[in-house]
């Protein structure tokens, strides 16, 4: 369970104090798939780098199972970085002279996993996501942006993670492949019990997911669901 209390982060830009986020709290049971919308500039990627631990708040708290991120040390937030997140972001991104497979290996490599094991999960999850075994041993740079995303999302699932991170998941693939990727992540949260944020401009995420906010000058507000209107169209 994810706990986010009374968060806030100020920046200063010249003489004036902004505000993407602005006393965000909320709650989000374990295995919850939930979407966030909002303009640009309305705080959705701080907001994500605060519960990432990529920054820290100017105040408030972030509670991952009844452990507080505030006063963690570096070196636990590192290990909480490495272990409790799957990262989908621009920025985190893939190492283009690597193969996709090695890619989607390394998280693991660092968490200690054995190569075999690593090398056989890597193969499942790229299946997962639908890259063809031949583009699997390619190298990133000469894979497409969707298929880039594609092993990016492979690799965000790495270690099984108890929270994934993901900013427009769906952004740069087509709709099949989207629809595929908006499959893959339900089933993670339903079958797997990950609790996903995506940030996220796709209806189609969008009205699959459990849970729905929108940011608005750095304030949070959900709005109702249909249950599942997807599905059953
Ligand atoms: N490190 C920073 N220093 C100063 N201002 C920042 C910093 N990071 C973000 N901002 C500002 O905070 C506000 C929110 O930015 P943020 O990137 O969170 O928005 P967003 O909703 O993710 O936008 P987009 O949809 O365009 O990615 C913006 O006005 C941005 O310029």
């Amino acid at each position: 369970m994810i706990e986010v209390k009374n968060l806030v982060r100020t920046f200063n830009s010249g003489d004036r104090t902004i505000k993407p986020v602005n006393d965000i709290s909320f709650i989000l049971e374990q295995g919850t798939l939930a979407s966030i919308v909002g303009k640009s500039g309305s705080g959705k990627s701080t907001l994500l780098s605060l519960l990432g631990a990529l920054d820290k708040p100017t105040s408030g708290d972030v509670v991952v199972d009844g452990v507080s991120l505030a006063g963690m040390p570096d070196g636990k937030l590192t290990e909480y970085r490495r272990r409790d997140i799957g990262f989908v972001f621009q920025q985190f991104n893939l190492i283009p002279n690597l193969s996709a497979v090695d890619n989607v290996m390394l998280p693991m490599e660092f968490a200690g996993v054995r190569k075999a094991v690593r090398l056989a999960r890597a193969k499942e999850l790229l299946e997962q996501v639908q890259l063809d075994p031949d583009k699997q041993v390619r190298r990133i740079n000469r894979l497409s942006g969707g298929e880039q995303q594609r092993v990016a999302i492979a690799r965000a699932l790495a270690n099984e993670p108890k929270l994934i991170l993901a900013d427009e998941p769906t952004g740069n693939l087509d709709e099949q492949t989207g629809d595929h990727i908006i499959e893959l992540l339900s089933s993670l949260s339903r079958d797997h019990n990950t609790t996903i944020l995506v940030v996220t401009h796709d209806r189609a995420l969008a009205n699959k997911t459990d849970r729905r906010f929108r940011l608005q000058q750095g304030r949070l507000t959900e709005e109702p669901v249909r249950a599942h209107a997807v599905a059953s169209a």
